[in-house]
């Protein structure tokens, strides 16, 4: 087997359907990660184009920002910021994983949260209860891509790890495109560090 067929292996597609959204049409993929068994999700708006660069967005699930907009972070507006951008151009793609709290869970980001309100900050408390600062993983989304025709991106992030872990699977990033919502009082220091210790490029963010 060639080596693009080995990274598509590390993805299953499950299931698809149309969802009529506000946004149009998405096509909704669902594909299992074969090595932690969990199901992310492709939307999919419009044609792909192999041959031209489809926008993309890599979007970690955070069910306390994208669902119930929580102000402690920027997930949420991310996310419909990204969606918009689609809905404009007509085409393009969310990468919905399933990564909640950088991949220790929901009942582990909640409990970063409770040390977060002690005092500690984002990257801290993921030490403090025994994980890496980032526990994710970005290979499955260049085999999902491979799997959708995707060759060339543009990517909607701020996070230079996203574009990194594409591009050495084979997907090429040729544009990045940033997602900054305005900071909140609430999520400034959060997103400082963010800048600070995990290397996300937020321009006016780099001071504590
Ligand atoms: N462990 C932990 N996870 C968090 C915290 N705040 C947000 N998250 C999770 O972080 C993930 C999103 O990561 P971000 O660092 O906001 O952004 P990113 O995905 O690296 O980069 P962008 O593409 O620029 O959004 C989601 O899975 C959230 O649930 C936190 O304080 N602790
Ligand atoms: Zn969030």
């Amino acid at each position: 087997m060639n080596v693009q067929g080995n990274i598509k292996d590390a993805v299953q597609p499950l299931s698809e359907a149309m969802i009529p959204t506000q946004d149009g049409q998405y096509r909704m993929i669902v594909f299992q990660d074969e090595q932690t068994a969990q199901e992310h999700v492709a939307m999919v708006m419009g044609e792909i184009d192999s041959a031209k660069p489809t926008l993309v967005r890599l979007h970690s699930e955070c069910m306390t920002g994208d669902l119930f907009g929580s102000y402690r972070c920027d997930c949420g507006e991310q996310l419909a910021g990204a969606r918009q951008r689609i809905a404009e151009e007509g085409a393009g793609i969310i990468l919905y994983f399933r990564q909640e709290g950088r991949g220790i869970g929901l009942a582990n980001k909640l409990r970063a949260y409770a040390l977060q309100d002690q005092g500690h900050d984002t990257v801290d408390a993921n030490l403090l209860l025994g994980f890496a600062a980032d526990q994710r993983s970005f290979d499955s989304a260049a085999a999902m891509l491979m799997h959708l025709g995707v060759r060339m991106v543009t990517l909607m992030t701020n996070n230079p790890r996203k574009i990194e872990a594409l591009q050495a699977l084979g997907i090429a990033v040729v544009e990045r495109l940033p997602l900054h919502p305005a900071p909140r009082p609430e999520n400034h220091h959060y997103l400082a560090t963010k800048a600070l210790k995990l290397g996300h490029r937020l321009e006016g963010m780099d001071s504590l």
